[in-house]
């Protein structure tokens, strides 16, 4: 593991940091951004790199899938970027092994106390900050307006209702909802509204696999056999996307990273509401976005500059006027032009009461086997049951010594 090195109090050791103060070096940013949003935030790292004439960006788009792993592989190898897009439940994954810059009392965090807590929070390692606040987001129903007026439907509180709205749907020749089968974040609102969750961080024990649980699973593939739901086990971002643009769906689950594409596609047919609650609660989990320095970057100063200018409540007020992503600073909130976005208006109170999930290093590998899980009951190979039973004695696996 790398351990930071030391930044001189003028900051010349670290490098990057020039005798007049202005910054030189070269900041690797990766970016996991999908292809709509990455055109936003390359823009923004450009202005950066035209501010400061010494320093030069290297902007990369990496894709989500398997950035994780590609950052860790390039840290052992010290060859990882300067500043790394990191989703909230990689930080503490990131910061056990080392591989990100303490930033506590660095250039990187300016007005810390604007942060939201429940996005301040996922930047915390063992009472240290190795991270700053992007974007926060949380999954909601998004909705067709128009074909909903047309079958006579309402917009749908619970998974129940979905499942009574099918034959009024059929008769205008769509299907009610696309649930996602590929990627296990979408799982989380089924579990959350069964009363479940996927561990109980605090008595250290496993409980995918419990009544709860069951009855999730249960209700996604019931959602499905039903015909109240079309889902794929692979390819579910883009078929999502187009089944929603293209009708074959009223509805789907998604989060403000789909704002931008679905806006294009429905413009004002588009509406968001609440996920639909479930047989025992309504409740949606609580993602994001981080940006980590490596602990290795040779010009530390210019990596610290960059990233408290991409956490800056100037330009968390222009990506969210440009991508209507949610921001991090209690302060951007009260901009003008954010307060007056509808969707904004929608997801700040929807994130405010997410279901959080335990910021522990194992928490990103939790996704994992319920992937594999999940596609192993929609492929008809398991049982709802079976499918919560595999995923518990994966966490018990991945988990020791936890019930
Ligand atoms: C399986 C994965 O499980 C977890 O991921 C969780 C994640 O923790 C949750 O928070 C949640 O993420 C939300 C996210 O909060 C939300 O913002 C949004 O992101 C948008 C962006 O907004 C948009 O800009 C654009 O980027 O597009 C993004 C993507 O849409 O949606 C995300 C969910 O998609 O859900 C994830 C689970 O999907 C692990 O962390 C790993 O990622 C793991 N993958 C690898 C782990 C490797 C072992 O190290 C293994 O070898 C590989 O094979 C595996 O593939």
């Amino acid at each position: 593991a790398f351990v930071a090195t030391a930044c001189g109090s003028d900051g010349d050791e670290a490098g990057g940091g020039g005798a007049d103060g202005e910054l030189s070096g070269t900041v690797t940013f990766w970016d996991t951004s999908n292809e709509t949003e990455a055109e936003v935030f390359e823009a923004v790292a450009r202005d950066f790199e035209n501010m400061h004439p010494g320093v030069t960006v290297d902007y990369v788009n990496v894709g989500f899938d398997d950035a994780q792993n590609r950052f860790k592989n390039a840290a052992a190898a010290n060859e990882a970027p300067d500043v790394m897009r990191t989703e909230v439940a990689w930080v503490a994954d990131f910061a056990s092994l080392g591989y990100l810059y303490p930033l506590d009392g660095t250039a990187a965090v300016e007005n810390q106390e604007d942060f939201l807590d429940e996005a301040w929070t996922s930047t915390q390692y063992e009472g240290e900050t190795y991270a700053v606040p992007q974007v926060t987001d949380t999954l909601a129903l998004f909705y067709n307006k128009s074909l909903l007026t047309e079958a006579g439907v309402e917009v749908p509180q619970s998974l129940d209702e979905i499942e009574q709205s099918q034959a009024a749907f059929e008769d205008i020749g769509t299907t009610p909802l696309y649930v996602r089968g590929d990627d296990p974040y979408w799982f989380l609102p089924f579990l959350y509204g069964e009363g479940g969750d996927m561990v109980d961080a605090e008595a250290h024990e496993v409980t995918i696999d419990d009544e709860a649980g069951v009855a999730a699973f249960s209700r996604m593939q019931e959602l499905v056999d039903s015909g109240a739901a079309i889902t794929d086990t692979s390819d579910g971002w883009e078929n999502m996307m187009s089944a929603f643009a293209d009708g074959d769906v009223a509805m789907m689950i998604n989060g403000p990273w789909a704002i931008a594409d679905a806006t294009a596609a429905l413009g004002e047919d588009l509406g968001v509401a609440a996920v639909p609650a479930g047989g025992q609660a309504q409740a949606a989990p609580l993602g994001g976005w981080d940006y980590g320095v490596y602990a290795g970057t040779p010009d530390a100063d210019a990596s610290f500059e960059f990233v408290r200018y991409m956490s800056s409540a100037e330009t968390q007020a222009r990506i969210t006027g440009e991508l209507s992503l949610l921001p991090t600073r209690a302060s951007v909130y009260e901009e003008p032009s954010v307060a007056g976005n509808e969707m904004v208006q929608f997801f700040k109170p929807a994130v405010d009461v997410a279901h959080e999930r335990p910021w522990i290093p194992q928490a990103q590998s939790l996704f994992e086997p319920l992937q594999i899980s999940i596609e192993a009951m929609l492929t008809g190979s398991a049982s709802p049951e079976e499918a919560a039973g595999d995923t518990g004695d994966a966490y018990r696996e991945l988990l020791e010594d936890w019930q």
